[in-house]
């Protein structure tokens, strides 16, 4: 059995710009993954494809993204042989984390090594981006500023070193009605530009200061949680706050490890799922 890690991710910024003709937006955001990752396992077999997972939350057929990276490997290089796919799942499901992608992007990575197809970091991003708007970024990993539909990804430095808070709220988000629901002249615009030089700096303070999702407040306007648990982390002592990709989750950052007790306790109190963990950062090589 082949294992590969799937690890989340968090948007520093996502700006959404215009509705494309093609009915997606045209975006631009900073993503860097976190150490909160789904193992995933892989083993050949004779023929078919087939998701083991214990996750009632997780579709075990083609609606899967795992799944999906399994046939369109299998498609494009005329594998004849199958692929037993288990998905031990620790990212939550339909969190704005990028659970279902990054289980995508691995199996693109660990097929590549399992079927011997020799293929680059660019090659499998290109096949993910087929799979879903997230999934380029979760082939290549570490940060990165995500532009196009989310696919077109330049790479980055590494945040600045501290810890992030994630806590979901007990509900999931569709992606596509919070997209759907989105109003450019409402929406709060941050500034990627700032981040990024942050980012380049590695000034910590600059980071939590541009932290700008556009599409908080319209998730928040659906699920009125979501600025209640911002409210909760700020007020348990997190350094900045927002919520990540087309939410529920929301994270914060801190950079004294001393002060992840009290926001994670006190969150423990609202809702189902908290985590503390760290960034990861930089890309890993391909295996
Ligand atoms: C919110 C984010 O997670 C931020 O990282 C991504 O933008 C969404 O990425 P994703 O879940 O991989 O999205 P996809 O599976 O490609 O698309 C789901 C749906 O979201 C909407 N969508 C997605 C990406 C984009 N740039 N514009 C959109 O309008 C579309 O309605 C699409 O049908
Ligand atoms: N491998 C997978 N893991 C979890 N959910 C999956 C997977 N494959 C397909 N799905 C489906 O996708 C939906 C969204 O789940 P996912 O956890 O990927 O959302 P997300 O974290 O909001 O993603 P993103 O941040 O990329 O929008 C789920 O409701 C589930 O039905």
């Amino acid at each position: 059995m082949l294992y590969i890690k799937a690890p989340a991710k968090i948007n520093l910024t996502l700006d959404v710009l215009y509705k494309r003709p093609d009915n997606y937006h045209e975006i631009e955001m900073i993503m860097t993954t976190v150490d909160l990752a789904d193992r995933i396992g892989l083993q050949g077999t004779a023929k078919g494809i087939h998701i083991q997972s214990a996750d009632r939350f997780v579709p075990n057929d083609s609606r899967n993204l795992a799944y999906q990276a399994a046939q369109l490997i299998k498609d494009t290089f005329n594998i004849k042989t199958g692929v037993i796919i288990s998905l031990d799942k620790q990212i939550p499901v339909a969190a704005g984390l990028a659970g279902g992608s990054s289980d995508a992007a691995a199996t693109l990575k660990g097929l590549n090594q399992l079927w011997q197809l020799n293929l680059s970091l660019d090659e499998l991003a290109e096949l993910g981006a087929k799979i879903g708007s997230d999934v380029s970024f979760c082939v290549y990993g570490g940060t990165a500023l995500a532009t196009g539909r989310g696919e077109v990804i330049e790479e980055l430095p590494a945040p600045p070193h501290c810890w992030v808070i994630l806590a979901k709220p007990s509900l999931g988000v569709s992606t596509a009605d919070v997209y759907g629901a989105f109003n450019p002249d409402k929406a709060d615009h941050p500034d990627t530009q700032a981040m990024i030089a942050a980012l380049r700096e590695g000034d910590y303070e600059a980071m939590c200061a541009n932290l700008g999702n556009a599409l908080e407040s319209v998730t928040m306007n659906l699920h009125p949680e979501v600025g209640q648990i911002k409210e909760q982390m700020i007020k348990f002592g997190a350094d900045a706050v927002l919520m990540s990709g087309s939410g529920p989750t929301v994270f914060g950052l801190v950079n004294q490890e001393a002060r992840i007790p009290r926001i994670y306790n006190g969150l423990r109190g609202f809702c189902s799922e908290v985590y503390a963990v760290r960034l990861l950062g930089d890309r890993e090589p391909l295996a």
